[in-house]
């Protein structure tokens, strides 16, 4: 087996097609390790899969980006459909796996390491697979964590992470450094939008010093906030625990007089979440979100509408996404420069902001005596274990990207692309709107669909 090191960054793979067919594919071991031997996939011979008449994923599946398109419209971006190749590239016995998971923590974590080890075991008959414990940090401070079936079996029924997780620590040479000592082949990275950033980074010094080494990014976000997938794992379960906040904060409104239930929700650029919670409750009068700005004085200003709306009803529920008015809240507060250890800016807490905002101005401005029960449930909703549906969602991510690392894709991340895994290429996420998302009284939507 030959190899040659790559020496500049990996180009982007774009293949051309006809009728403006474009498909972003992601890398493969063989782009720089030459005449790397193939095996059959041991799926073939598994009982499990017998009865299954075509289990392997066609070669040149490939998935439209955007499914709404007129009858001139170019055919446009694709990407590679994930699931189980025909031949692979690792020989179940030489398989040396890690999974990490970094960053904030979110429903699910649990789930996808899980299934990672589920899927590496019992249709791969890998036996080798370790944690890594605490981020990336753990790849050169700590010892690891042996991740075997009967080890991982009911933590999908815990919340946070069995390996740990952390901010910072990120050193790219050492944690590369690590994964060649250790002999690792596999290295599994669960995390948000910094954390992948991180991946790209090690699949490219990995592939710099010509690495049989398959790096795969499973992205997590519990703020929703990844454009081309559908959704992000555990998004479903906050949504749902922060209906407990909703809920809470309308009983409170409806039983005391004049009164506003105030909860603030996860979300530091995006209001996917608060956005989402307040469309299944039904109780929420106001939702402010960090993608649309307001005010608060004046005609149209919230307080205006707090006023308006408790005459009419008595009661009202607003919802605050915690990156939204942080433009308002440091104008009257120091600004603030803090960041944690991975470089995020820290905010400021613009509930209780927002809270002291409406009490002083119902004391001082009107004659209005106001009640306000401020509830936030931060960290209530993301510490939890995820629910049926992110588990069944937690599962496919886990196995798709066990396929991909097996047939010899790396630097790629796997998500669901109008309900179908792609495998997309690794490169750090932008945390904006999409363009089919429009933004509306303060609510983001996605553009509806006529069938
Ligand atoms: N640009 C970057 N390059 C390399 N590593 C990074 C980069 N940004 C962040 N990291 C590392 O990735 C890890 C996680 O980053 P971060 O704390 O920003 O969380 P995240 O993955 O974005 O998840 P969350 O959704 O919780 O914000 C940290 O160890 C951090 O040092
Ligand atoms: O307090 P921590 O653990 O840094 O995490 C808080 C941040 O994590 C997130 O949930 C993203 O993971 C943001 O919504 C929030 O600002
Ligand atoms: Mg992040």
């Amino acid at each position: 087996m030959g190899s040659s090191p790559a020496t500049v960054l990996s180009q982007p793979k774009v293949v051309t097609g006809d009728h403006g067919y474009v498909l972003e594919d992601v890398p493969h071991l063989t782009d720089y390790i030459q005449h790397l031997p193939t095996y059959p996939n041991p799926l073939q011979d598994n009982p499990a899969y017998a009865v299954v008449k075509q289990y392997f994923v066609d070669m040149d599946d490939t998935i439209a980006q955007k499914i709404v398109v007129h009858v001139d419209s170019p055919r446009g971006t694709h990407f590679r459909r994930a699931g189980p190749r025909q031949k692979v590239y690792f020989k179940s016995d030489d398989v040396h796996a890690c999974i990490v998971t970094c960053g904030g923590l979110c429903p699910g974590l649990n789930t996808v390491i899980r299934e990672i080890v589920g899927s590496l075991h019992d249709m791969y008959g890998v036996t080798r697979i370790e944690g890594i414990e605490g981020g990336y940090r753990g790849f050169y401070s700590r010892n690891t964590i042996p991740l075997t079936p009967k080890a991982v079996n009911g933590i999908h029924k815990w919340g946070g992470t069995i390996i740990g997780t952390s901010r910072g620590g990120y050193d790219n040479k050492k944690i590369v450094n690590s994964i060649e000592d250790r002999g690792i082949n596999q290295v599994y990275i669960i995390g948000g939008d910094g954390t992948q950033k991180g991946a790209s980074a090690i699949y490219e010094e990995v592939r710099r010093r010509g690495l049989h080494v398959a790096v795969v990014g499973i992205p997590k976000t519990i703020d929703n906030d990844i454009p081309v997938i559908d959704q992000s794992f555990g998004f479903d379960t906050a949504v749902e625990e922060a209906q407990r906040a909703i809920d809470a904060a309308h009983v409170e409104a409806l039983s005391n007089e004049n009164c506003i239930g105030l909860v603030k929700l996860m979300g530091r650029n995006s209001g996917f979440i608060a956005m989402h919670a307040t469309l299944a409750s039904r109780d929420v009068d106001c939702c402010l979100i960090p993608e649309s700005s307001f005010y608060l004085e004046g005609p149209g200003g919230l307080f205006d509408y707090i006023e308006k709306r408790i005459k009419e009803n008595g009661h009202m529920v607003i919802v605050v996404a915690e990156g939204a008015g942080q433009d308002l809240v440091a104008e009257s507060l120091r600004t603030n420069d803090d960041k944690d250890a991975s470089g995020n800016k820290l905010l400021n807490d613009v509930g209780l902001w927002l809270s002291q905002k409406i009490k002083d101005h119902f004391k001082t401005q009107t004659e209005m005596e106001i009640n306000l029960k401020y509830i936030d449930p931060t960290y209530m909703i993301r510490a939890v274990p995820s629910n049926a549906s992110d588990n069944v969602y937690c599962t496919l991510l886990a196995q798709s990207a066990v396929h991909g690392a097996m047939a010899g894709y790396t630097g790629f991340t796997v998500g669901p692309v109008h309900d179908i895994i792609e495998s997309i290429m690794d490169e750090a996420p932008p945390t904006q709107l999409l363009d089919d998302q429009v933004v509306d009284n303060g609510l983001v939507t996605k553009e509806p669909v006529v069938c």
